[in-house]
């Protein structure tokens, strides 16, 4: 493929996008914007891109514009570059996660004589952000939505996945309302939720000291995504606000459900509301990633005597297989303690259960 794309914003998704697209087209000129001037440096050396754009005028020269930028910037970008005399066949795209008004703009200022517009959604990222973090990887075996609004914007969409092939994501079609319904449960809300955990318990620290030492556990696990990006999930809810609103309404019902449940000590109530929780729960797939990013996490049960942890990071060492986090979560008073190891897919967690099964001889197991 002999085409030019331009990213714009080349931060952990637009790095991670030129990084995918690189992979499996060597061809494809990538060009890169960003108006953080250090970013666009990093991404040069770092070999993200292929050139530099000295400004947004470089979209003139694009077969492929990619906005990766936070949304209420995108959606600025895009009217900027409207303006400019851009390819007529020129696909425009952006990686925002909220796409009700991006896709309206994008239908609105792209009109088939100056390009056709696509709205995308990579369901997939980290707590990280910026250039550095960006992998190839990133989005391999996660969903990736795109938002046809018309038949030009579905073939346009079409064009897109032949692009995004090295991403190795499952592409999907969706309405742009449907995906913000979709995502504000699945995605947006639950960073509400998580934040708002972590603020309760951040008030009882002030008069009870143990809170944060007693919150290392699981709870820290269920909060992960409060360490999030704070100024890129402010704009996905102002975004995705009509949604939002619905759904807090819709969520202040449930709490008052299981008030009253409690309140009037209705215990079969309550186990029916945990296991039907549960039965939904361990239906969920597994094999997919979704749009909060899984644990891929190996438990290995261990003997506790110094040196086991390098003994273990050795064996992984040998193989090449990187680790995220490593933790012991418990050490029992015996012999045995657990050790948990993170990994960045899938298939690293697979490779290093079977390189600790066979050299090591430890049990090791999965938390589904
Ligand atoms: N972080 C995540 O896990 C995911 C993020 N997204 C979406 O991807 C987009 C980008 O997010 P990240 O890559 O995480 O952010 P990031 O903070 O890592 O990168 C954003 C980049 O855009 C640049 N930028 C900001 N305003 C700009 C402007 N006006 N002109 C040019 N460059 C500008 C910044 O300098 C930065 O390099 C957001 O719209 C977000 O909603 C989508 C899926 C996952
Ligand atoms: O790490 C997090 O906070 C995530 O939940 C990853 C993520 C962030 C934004 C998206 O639109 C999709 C996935």
């Amino acid at each position: 493929m002999q085409k030019s794309v331009l990213i714009l914003g080349l931060g952990l998704i637009g790095g991670s996008i030129a990084l995918s697209i690189k992979q499996e087209y060597p061809q494809v000129s990538i060009i890169g914007y960003d108006r953080d001037e250090n970013t666009l440096k990093a991404a040069k050396k770092l070999g993200v891109i292929d050139d530099k754009a000295e400004s947004i005028v470089a979209a003139e020269e694009a077969d492929y514009i990619i906005f990766s930028t936070p949304v209420i910037q995108t959606l600025e970008l895009m009217n900027q570059i409207s303006t400019l005399s851009l390819k007529r066949d020129v696909i425009i795209t952006d990686v925002g996660s909220t796409k009700g008004s991006i896709a309206a703009e994008g239908e609105r200022l792209f009109t088939g004589s100056n390009g056709v517009f696509v709205g995308g959604h990579p369901m997939a990222g980290s707590h990280k952000s910026g250039v550095t973090a960006a992998r190839a990887r990133l989005f391999e075996n996660a969903f990736y939505i795109l938002t046809p609004t018309s038949k030009e914007s579905a073939e346009a969409a079409e064009k897109l996945k032949v692009l995004l092939k090295g991403t190795n994501a499952h592409f999907i079609d969706l309405d742009p309302q449907q995906h913000d319904s979709l995502t504000g449960v699945i995605s947006h809300f639950p960073h509400v939720i998580a934040a708002g955990l972590v603020r309760q318990a951040e008030i009882l620290q002030e008069s009870q000291p143990l809170t944060s030492r007693l919150a290392a556990g699981g709870f820290r696990d269920i909060t992960r995504i409060a360490s999030s990006n704070p100024a890129m999930w402010r704009d996905i809810l102002l975004q995705n606000k009509e949604e939002l609103l619905k759904l807090f309404q819709q969520w202040q019902g449930e709490m008052d459900y299981v008030r009253t449940m409690i309140e009037e000590e209705d215990a079969a109530k309550i186990y029916t509301y945990f296991l039907e929780a549960k039965q939904f729960r361990d239906g969920l797939p597994v094999k997919t990633k979704g749009a909060i990013p899984a644990f891929y996490d190996l438990y290995v049960d261990v003997p506790d005597y110094p040196g086991i942890i390098s003994e273990i990071t050795g064996y992984l060492a040998e193989e090449e297989i990187s680790i995220t986090n490593i933790r012991i979560i418990e050490t029992r008073e015996e012999i045995y303690g657990v050790l948990r190891l993170s990994f960045q897919s899938e298939a690293d967690r697979m490779r290093a259960q079977r390189c600790i099964e066979t050299k090591a001889k430890y049990d090791t197991f999965f938390m589904e």
